[in-house]
């Protein structure tokens, strides 16, 4: 994906010289289109009929406008489904890259759930899982730069004068992998977060993969259940294999940098169900 240049170059904002603006409302418009029909036909039900059944009923309920609902379902969709199918994928790379993290986290899930299904109650009890997804949050954060933000004063930090309306990029990506805050930084070690404060909430900077203040991921709670569950249940049933004779050591890790972090090469894995 090409930057948009206004991003860097704020005087540049409305021109589209490079036809993005136009080619993202095309795009939203051909979102809007999957559930625009959904929501007139809602619309149309007699409010007596609303038994709250759903979050739409809710919305539509509490006198949302169509406009406020198709953004809301739209940032929704576009914030809520690739962060979290990225990280899983990651992370999935790196239990494969690192068996022996593999081995201890499937330990750790046939201690506490036997053979058993993952339930969202499990997660409550495994550490090293939600360690594991803390690390691989911390080298690939699925938003590297966060969200543009804007500086609502002028401010000095580290020595550097940003002045007020500045668009603000946070580099988390880079703040991740500082030899200064973690230790050996590039590799993937989730006893890191097993005797840490660190956590998602956004109040210690060195590690907001969710961002922090205001604006902080309001996926945060759903993704931090989401993403463990998930991951938790693909290594607990099934073994995978790496497909023809590619070495788990030879694994391309490289990322597409933009404004998601994405895994250059798909990751390809067969799975064999385990008994
Ligand atoms: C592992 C998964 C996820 C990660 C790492 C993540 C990360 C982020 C980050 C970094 C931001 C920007 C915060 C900032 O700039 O300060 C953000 C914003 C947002 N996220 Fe997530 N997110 C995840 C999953 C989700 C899910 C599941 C949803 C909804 C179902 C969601 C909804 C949103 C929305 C609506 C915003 C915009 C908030 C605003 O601008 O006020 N995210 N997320």
């Amino acid at each position: 994906m090409i930057p948009d240049l206004s991003d860097f170059y704020p005087i540049l904002t409305g021109m589209d010289f490079q036809g993005i603006q136009k080619k993202r409302d095309e795009i939203v418009k051909n979102f809007i289109t999957i559930w625009d029909d959904i929501i007139k036909e809602r619309w149309k039900q007699e409010s007596s009929i609303f038994g709250q059944r759903d979050f739409l009923d809710a919305l539509i309920k509490e006198g949302f406008t169509n406009d406020q609902i198709n953004q809301l379902i739209l940032d929704l969709l576009l914030a809520g489904t690739d962060s979290s199918s990225m990280v899983t994928e990651w992370a999935m790379a790196e239990l494969m890259r690192n068996q022996d993290v593999l081995h201890k986290l499937r330990d750790e899930l046939k201690r506490e759930i036997g053979t058993e299904m993952v339930k969202e109650s499990h997660l409550a009890h495994l550490p090293y899982l939600e360690a594991c997804v803390k690390e691989t949050l911390r080298l690939y954060p699925p938003g590297p730069l966060l969200i543009p933000h804007r500086a609502l004063q002028t401010c000095q930090v580290m020595g550097y004068t940003i002045p007020k309306d500045s668009k603000i990029l946070v580099n988390m990506w880079a703040i991740g992998r500082d030899p200064s805050i973690f230790n050996d930084p590039l590799r993937f070690k989730p006893e890191r977060f097993l005797d840490s404060s660190l956590d998602f909430k956004g109040t210690n900077f060195a590690y907001t993969p969710f961002g922090a203040g205001r604006r902080v991921c309001p996926g945060q709670p759903l993704a931090t259940k989401q993403v463990p569950l998930i991951l938790a249940s693909l290594v607990h049933s099934f073994d995978w294999f790496l497909p023809g004779s590619i070495k788990s050591t030879e694994l391309d890790m490289n990322d597409h940098f933009a404004i998601t972090l994405k895994k250059k090469q798909p990751l390809q894995l067969i799975p064999k169900g385990r008994k």
